[in-house]
């Protein structure tokens, strides 16, 4: 008798698009140095968040990416019965998140983000460019979900304060921040031969030269914003993260950003969704031995 079956497990479409997802988180929260967020290094500016923590919080959540796409496979179509049972499926997903986190908010963006992109997936796997898939979510976001509690959120507190675009927002126009930022960079950087985790900060550092974290707006106001928009524009004008003048400088924003307690959590949960898409749109054993 053997005590592992060694045989490769076949996946379904909806389990192989949760590993996906999870892969996403794992990579963002293992990809070192992240200015001021959790990653092998350290907790960057959080006193109650750790790498183990990340992972645990990223493992919880598979059953519902696997839930979610399932969702998007019975339903077939865009509609306020998908939007509403993702919407369901989502909450549950952030009372498991919490469960395990003993309450903290690790991935409360990231929910968000990847999993309207896991079901916008499963509608159409063979349409699998990113812009293709990123509109596929953003009209999923249109649709207004009946079930939805209204808090009175961090997120929805600096909007109102500083009249900026949140996270719901980034998903309604399609992710611009990934599609026009964060993946474009991957390209570029991976081309220039910077290397993959090389690659993947200049993504996130991309993705933090415009976006309106409302993480570091609630916790470091406007000059938190600014210190991290024009910090990440620095390390990738020195070169990126490849280089040693943007080293310096990711160096350098590092501390900033710690001395702010200005946390990117929501360009970190933006980079997830930036490596989800390019595993999805390189078509990343998607369809070969999925059944
Ligand atoms: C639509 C929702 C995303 C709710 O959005 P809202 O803005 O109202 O709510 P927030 O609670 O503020 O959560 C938004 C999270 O999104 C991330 N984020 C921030 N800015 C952006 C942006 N511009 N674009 C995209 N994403 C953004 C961010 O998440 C990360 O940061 C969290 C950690 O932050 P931290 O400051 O440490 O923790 P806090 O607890 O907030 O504060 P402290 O006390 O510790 O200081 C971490 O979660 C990261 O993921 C924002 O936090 C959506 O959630 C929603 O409506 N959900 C309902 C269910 C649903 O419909 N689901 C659909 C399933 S597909
Ligand atoms: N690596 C990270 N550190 C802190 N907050 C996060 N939210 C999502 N990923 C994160």
């Amino acid at each position: 008798m053997h005590a592992f079956n060694l045989q490769p497990k076949k996946l379904s479409l909806t389990e192989h698009l949760a590993d996906m997802a999870v892969d996403a988180l794992i990579d963002e929260a293992d990809l070192s140095p992240k200015p001021a967020l959790v990653d092998r290094r350290g907790n960057g500016a959080h006193t109650d968040l750790h790498l183990g923590l990340m992972h645990a919080s990223a493992l919880s959540l598979w059953p519902a990416f696997r839930e979610m796409a399932e969702a998007a496979l019975d339903c077939g179509e865009i509609g306020l019965p998908l939007r509403e049972a993702l919407g369901r499926i989502g909450r549950e997903g952030e009372a498991s998140m919490l469960a395990t986190t003993g309450g903290v908010n690790t991935h409360r963006g990231a929910i968000w983000a990847l999993g309207l992109l896991v079901a916008a997936t499963a509608l159409e796997p063979e349409s699998s460019a990113a812009s293709a898939v990123a509109l596929r979510a953003a009209r999923l976001a249109l649709l207004n979900d009946r079930y939805a509690p209204q808090p009175l959120s961090h997120g929805a507190q600096v909007a109102q304060r500083y009249g900026v675009r949140g996270a719901r927002e980034e998903a309604q126009l399609a992710f611009p921040a990934v599609t026009g930022l964060g993946l474009p960079q991957l390209k570029r950087s991976r081309a220039a031969g910077a290397g993959e985790q090389n690659a993947r900060l200049d993504a996130l550092l991309a993705i933090m030269t415009t976006l309106a974290d409302t993480c570091v707006l609630y916790r470091a106001g406007e000059p938190g914003l600014q210190a991290m928009q024009q910090g990440a524009k620095a390390v990738l004008d020195a070169g990126g993260s490849a280089s040693l003048g943007g080293r310096r400088q990711l160096h350098a924003l590092d501390q900033q950003l710690i001395a702010l307690n200005a946390s990117p959590g929501g360009a970190a949960d933006l980079l997830a969704a930036c490596l989800f898409l390019d595993r999805i749109e390189r078509g990343d054993g998607l369809f070969p031995g999925v059944c």
